[in-house]
């Protein structure tokens, strides 16, 4: 689905990723972890194509991101930024119906479809009797599950996520992540996102990219890669692994003295 190809990654001196060779296959669903300021972000806008490489390429079904239309990577690809700003007043319905601006080629209104796919999206994310509500007057959960309500009516294979349970409430955490996951078995989308939650990652997550924040990485499969010695690495801190169940609970350990 997507790949980079000695992808890098740099802010100013500062190399943030060197020499990723990476693929994300359909139907995989990856989280990337890393410190703050490792770099997250950044890889995350550079798939989007929103930001160029500082070397290498991203390809996405191994056609190099810059030779694609942006209507047809529209269609193929949603970003869920970290933050965002409502500068003016749209309804939520606006909003997502917004996000299906990719399918149309000559009109400027919304068809039948166009509404079944936002209402659609926005009962998944239990919103839809916000539908007529002012975006700037939702709360920072509600307004979060708008975004990302949005992103799955524009219901494309890609779905690139920065920190996608952020400011929601513990069971909405979990819902989202469940969405997610589900989107991945069973209709083959492939996800990345990005999160600092490693018990919830690790439940939803086929895969997981570390990133270090200075050039290294380490990618693989979530039972090879969210090994305590590797996340403690990666992560600056200890961390212990609890099974519960079936569950591994991600605990941070206690700093040396
Ligand atoms: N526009 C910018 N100008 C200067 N430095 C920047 C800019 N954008 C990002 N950076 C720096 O680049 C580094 C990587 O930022 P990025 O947002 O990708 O990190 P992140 O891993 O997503 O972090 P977090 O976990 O805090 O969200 C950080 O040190 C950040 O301060």
């Amino acid at each position: 689905m997507i790949a980079t190809h000695q992808l890098r990654l740099a802010m100013g001196k500062r190399t943030l990723v060197e020499q990723l060779d990476w693929q994300v296959g359909d139907g995989e669903c990856w989280s990337v972890i890393g410190r703050n300021g490792a770099g997250k972000s950044t890889l995350l806008r550079t798939l989007a194509g929103l930001r160029d490489a500082d070397g290498g390429h991203v390809s996405i079904d191994r056609r190099a991101l810059a030779d694609w239309p942006l209507q047809e990577l529209a269609r193929k690809r949603a970003f869920l930024a970290q933050a965002r700003n409502d500068a003016f007043s749209y309804s939520v319905i606006e909003t997502v119906l917004s996000a299906r601006h990719p399918y149309h080629d000559n009109r400027y209104w919304e068809n039948s479809d166009d509404h079944q796919a936002a209402l659609a999206a926005l009962a998944a994310m239990e919103v839809d009797h916000l539908a007529a509500r002012d975006v700037r007057t939702l709360s920072g959960g509600e307004r979060q599950r708008v975004a990302i309500a949005a992103m799955l009516a524009q219901d494309t294979p890609l779905l690139l996520l920065d920190e996608p349970a952020n400011a929601l409430d513990l069971a909405h955490q979990v819902s989202v992540m469940s969405l997610l996951s589900k989107l991945c078995r069973e209709q083959r989308k492939t996800v990345v996102m990005v999160g600092h939650d490693l018990t919830l990652a690790h439940s939803v997550s086929s895969h997981a990219l570390l990133l270090m924040g200075d050039g290294r990485w380490l990618a693989g499969t979530t039972a090879d890669v969210m090994q305590p010695a590797l996340l403690s690495e990666y992560l600056d801190h200890p961390i212990e692994i609890v099974r519960h169940g079936e569950r591994s609970i991600f605990i941070p350990g206690s700093p040396q003295a």
